[in-house]
């Protein structure tokens, strides 16, 4: 399965946050030590009532530009994610995985083998339950590098795009195309509610719908 031939029109080029580290000499008070230092705001899953499921908001205002928490799962190759995923259909599971591709731009093409995803299915963080949103989200995905001596291994961390208010649900654009059928995220009519959202006329899921 080749998940990504070549990053799409639409793809972010994100640049990568490089954490201070061992070899720094700072100690953990170094301001460039961010997302190593963990979850510092007051977060709590619960259930959306708008079916959705359960989703992640914040019990605090933050600030933009403000680390939430990072994207925690176990780290496979995309050939272990495929295998994962047809594995889980089989059970009627579901795989929520995150494609680690920042690699862009910097070695080309990643085989299968080598190329890596996080998959939070087994295990994972309070990441697992952002729910996502087309285009105005208020989190942002950005690569970081902690104790990591290249681009292949990184954190994915979120940062607030903008101000968010305290019990405000926090959301992320997956970056899905809801017109493929092939990604290995678990099909759904997005309920997002945003302006933008490319889930919710989905000509696909309306035929299906209709066909119902
Ligand atoms: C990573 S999980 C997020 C947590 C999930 N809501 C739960 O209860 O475990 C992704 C799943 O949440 C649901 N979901 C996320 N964003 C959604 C949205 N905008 N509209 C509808 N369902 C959504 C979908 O079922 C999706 O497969």
């Amino acid at each position: 399965m080749k998940l990504h031939q070549k990053p799409c029109r639409g793809h972010l080029a994100r640049k990568f946050i490089k954490e201070c580290w061992s070899k720094c000499g700072c100690n953990m008070q170094c301001g460039n030590r961010v997302v190593q230092r963990g979850i510092t705001c007051n977060l709590q899953v619960f259930f959306t009532g708008e079916g959705k499921g359960w989703g992640l908001r914040t019990l605090d205002e933050l600030p933009k530009g403000a680390f939430v928490c990072e994207y925690v799962g176990e780290v496979l190759t995309n050939t272990e994610l495929h295998e994962r995923t047809v594995e889980n259909m089989n059970n009627g599971r579901h795989t929520y995985p995150v494609l680690l591709d920042a690699d862009w731009g910097s070695e080309g093409v990643l085989k299968d083998e080598e190329a890596l995803s996080l998959d939070s299915t087994f295990y994972g963080n309070v990441g697992r339950f952002i729910n996502h949103r087309c285009y105005d989200a208020n989190l942002v995905e950005i690569p970081v590098e902690v104790e990591t001596p290249d681009h292949h291994y990184y954190h994915l961390a979120f940062f607030t795009t903008k101000k968010v208010e305290a019990f405000e649900e926090l959301t992320w654009d997956y970056g899905i195309d809801f017109d493929d059928d092939k990604q290995p995220v678990k099909a759904f009519t997005c309920l997002c509610g945003s302006r933008y959202c490319r889930g919710r006329r989905h000509p696909r899921k309306r035929g299906k719908a209709a066909a119902k």
